[in-house]
């Protein structure tokens, strides 16, 4: 048996259980983690996020390779228990924790590397919240068709890939976002290798309020089903809209999330143009789990 003092946070809506392993002791299962999410038999979340200093880890030499001061790592894990190479909501909740917790200290206009598996990530404050550099993303070429319970016909995706991976589809008004079901996972024909999350988007209207574009989004999540929010999804909604609208299209983005509104930005860099996201980390409450 192991008992785990953790915390519940969300970015919003998307929630996650933490805990601190600083030395890499704890190595839950797939099985151990499933439960925890489980909200009925459990904790409850979309995701565990374990704490662990990167040296501690083997995904961290290549980390501490590419930012030797990344000394945490977020050991991100969906629902049911597979491992996520990056959580855009996460990496904000998480760096809450790690600044309320005095493990560690960013002050305005410091930057805080944090190691994940798709490498380090820049997270700054940002308002009331956190802002993330998500870094270089790309079009993966993987463009299934993508059914959904309730939307009729296949509809087109875009592959793209922000640390994680990605398919957008674009639905023609607000009435179908509303009604498609995410309960059941879409059906990608093909699916991809690594599978992907699934974003379904619609254009607001008007589409560009000064200067920024503005779309709503629901997302069936890998690993974890339909969650209230998806920070990497919300960050290739936007960059799938932008590559749709074409020239012209914004750079700034708000797109609405059934757990709130977040904030993409995409900004030229010398390793090519890199996405950020920004919003809200709230910390909820702390408790005591024993895992068998
Ligand atoms: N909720 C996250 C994404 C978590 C990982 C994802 N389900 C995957 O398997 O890639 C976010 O906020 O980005």
């Amino acid at each position: 048996m192991t008992t785990l003092s953790f915390t519940k946070g969300h970015g919003a809506g998307n929630d996650f259980v933490l805990f601190a392993d600083p030395d890499g002791k704890v190595d839950l299962t797939a099985a151990q983690i499933a439960l925890i999410c489980d909200r009925h038999f459990g904790v409850g979340a979309d995701g565990v996020i374990r704490a662990v200093r990167s040296s501690a880890l083997p995904e961290g030499g290549a980390v501490l390779a590419e930012d030797p001061t990344a000394e945490w790592f977020m050991d991100y894990h969906n629902a049911d228990g597979s491992a996520g190479e990056m959580c855009g909501n996460g990496i904000r909740v998480f760096t809450r924790y790690l600044l309320d917790g005095g493990y560690a200290h960013l002050a305005p206009g410091q930057t805080l590397p944090i190691g994940t598996r798709s490498g380090v990530r820049d997270v700054q404050q940002s308002g009331t919240g956190f802002q993330v550099d998500l870094g270089a993303w790309h079009l993966t070429g993987d463009d299934p068709l993508v059914r959904a319970k309730d939307l009729g016909v296949a509809r087109p995706g875009l592959g793209i890939d922000v640390g994680n991976p990605h398919v957008v589809v674009a639905l023609a008004d607000d009435d179908e976002l509303d009604r498609v079901d995410l309960g059941p996972r879409p059906v990608l024909d093909p699916e991809p290798v690594n599978g992907a999350n699934v974003e379904f988007v619609v254009p607001s209207e008007p589409l560009i309020v000064d200067g920024i574009g503005r779309i709503r989004m629901r997302v069936h999540e890998r690993g974890s089903g339909e969650t209230l929010a998806c920070g990497t999804g919300t960050a290739a909604a936007a960059l799938a809209t932008r590559y749709w609208a074409g020239d012209g299209a914004p750079d700034n983005w708000k797109v609405r999330v059934p757990g709130g509104t977040l904030g993409v930005r995409m900004f030229p860099t010398e390793e090519g143009e890199h996405v950020s996201l920004s919003g809200p980390a709230e910390l909820v409450y702390d408790g005591e789990l024993t895992v068998g």
